[in-house]
């Protein structure tokens, strides 16, 4: 059927509804494997023109490197494959014969480019080492996959650097994050929080790792919305990416790697999507305007669509994205439907009266805003596009800061959990207590976790989020929320995807 059959309160039927219904995905007989069709594949472009730009900035050059690898290259750094090496894929045959030794699907790259970092960098001169790649990457995961959100095969980015001083790595670190947050912000329309992950939350190949973590308003869920992380020298002593220093001294080069996903398209999604739809943040939007020819028996076709055809170039002029709708096998009724469930941002009927009067009638999708506007003030809608970026935005941060609330005690903690919201909390930043947190309030979570084929998915414990860069700061005596020693930092907990 056409119509959207449910509300967005009924949250995962909603978005697998919608991401069929805009035509953003297509499904495949490839479990966790989902079509991108050009609707969603316009968005990464998207993304990726404007990320790739920041980081032209910082010098970073990309480059392509090999998707396989060997076991041995894989397992040179121990500790941050340990965990995950369930999740990496193997090619092991080609045709009807056995490769001699298996081949592992990048999950990630790190151990494919560090041995040609070695080569590359002797001197302190050839650093800093900058490069990046747009590639896929496949990661064989357990849980529920979610098209967008968790997917066995997604796209990114991932950038590596190599330095010779850790203020400077960890100052790349940082530029990275602040461009993570400005894609987010300035293209997707949704807010998030820069922090640290804990020790227990971050990647363990590196020293620190740095996230901007949103808040899905509809379920109180933190989602990881990208990472960047500093590696110190545990790579580069595994990997003898050493350099000589001015002091003519063999040093080890401190790095950074860095990552944003397709994930961060599904994160648009059900931020601002609504009952009837997607609703797409015009910088995004394949389509920002739709011309809508509404045909009547007074209005002679052939003009009509010669003025859509006019307004149509005007607003080519203007640089904006527009099409016009002229199908004739459709209704205007049912175009508004379909241009609506894609999230078209600004829809422009011409019936008898506007052809009459040399105006158009504006619907503006992300707050249903009707007026009319003449022919020769179509330049106000780049502005009026810019304004509604911003007051989707506004609007989404509204939602995110509703669902951060504080907690001093385990009560307190446990109520606001139970009304599905994150909880900023002291705490003593020892793992114990953060490993007694998750469990407790696993077992006090009024939300069961959610099972499927034997795999927990969505658990009601609550994790630690991150340590937002923004917090108070912390005086002698004041207390962890949990286990009442003094308490360090304050944290985000919450339940995630
Ligand atoms: O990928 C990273 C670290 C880093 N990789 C580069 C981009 C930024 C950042 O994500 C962490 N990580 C996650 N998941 C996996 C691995 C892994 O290293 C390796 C094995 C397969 C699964
Ligand atoms: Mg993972």
């Amino acid at each position: 059927t056409l119509a959207i059959t449910v509300k967005k309160s009924d949250f995962s039927e909603w978005y697998q509804q919608v991401i069929r219904k805009a035509e953003l995905i297509e499904y495949y007989d490839v479990s966790g494997c989902y079509i991108l069709r050009p609707w969603a594949y316009f968005i990464w472009e998207q993304i990726q023109r404007l990320l790739d730009d920041l980081i032209r900035t910082e010098d970073v050059e990309n480059t392509y490197f090999p998707m396989f690898l060997s076991a041995k290259h894989l397992n040179t750094e121990k500790d941050h494959v340990e965990g995950f090496k369930a999740e990496v894929a193997w090619v092991t045959k080609y045709g009807q014969s056995d490769l001699n030794e298996p081949l592992a699907i990048r999950p990630t790259s790190e151990t494919i480019m560090y041995p040609a970092f070695a080569k590359w960098v002797q001197s302190h001169r050839d650093l800093p080492l900058k490069v990046n790649q747009w590639t896929n990457i496949v990661r064989w995961e357990f849980k529920f996959p979610t098209p967008f959100i968790r997917t066995r095969e997604f796209l990114w980015q991932e950038g590596h650097t190599a330095h010779s001083t850790r203020e400077e790595a960890v100052k790349q670190v940082y530029t990275i994050l602040d461009f993570y947050e400005q894609v987010y912000g300035e293209l997707l329309a949704v807010p998030v929080i820069k922090g640290i992950k804990t020790e227990s939350e971050k990647f363990a190949g590196g020293d620190f790792t740095t996230t901007v973590e949103t808040i899905i308003p509809q379920n109180g869920r933190g989602l990881q919305g990208a990472t960047s992380h500093h590696l110190g020298q545990n790579f580069s002593k595994m990997f003898e990416i050493n350099f000589e220093d001015d002091k003519r001294q063999k040093a080890f080069a401190w790095q950074t790697s860095w990552g944003f996903t397709t994930r961060s398209i599904g994160a648009m999604i059900m931020f601002h999507g609504d009952d009837n739809g997607l609703v797409l943040p015009p910088r995004i939007a394949k389509y920002q305007i739709i011309i809508i020819p509404i045909i009547h028996k007074d209005l002679d076709e052939k003009q009509l669509n010669e003025r859509c055809e006019q307004i149509r170039q005007i607003l080519i002029k203007q640089k904006l994205r527009v099409h016009f709708d002229n199908r004739d096998n459709y209704s205007p009724g049912w175009k508004f439907n379909k241009w609506e469930q894609k999230g078209v941002p600004i829809r422009l009927e011409i019936g008898p009266g506007e052809f009459k009067n040399n105006e158009v009638r504006v619907v503006q999708r992300f707050d249903n805003k009707k007026y009319q506007i003449k022919i020769e003030e179509l330049n106000q809608l780049n502005q009026i596009l810019d304004n509604i970026h911003y007051a989707m935005l506004e609007k989404a941060r509204n939602e995110l800061n509703q669902r951060i609330k504080q907690a001093d005690d385990w009560k307190e903690f446990m109520t606001q959990l139970n009304q599905r919201n994150t909880i900023l909390t002291k705490w003593c930043q020892r793992e114990e207590c953060e490993q007694q947190v998750k469990k407790q309030s696993g077992i006090e979570s009024k939300e069961k976790d959610s099972e499927i084929g034997g795999q927990i998915q969505l658990t009601g414990s609550a994790k630690t989020l991150c340590m937002p860069l923004k917090q108070d700061e912390i005086k002698e005596g004041e207390k962890c929320f949990h286990c009442g020693q003094q308490a360090k930092r304050y944290v985000l907990w919450g339940r995630s995807y």
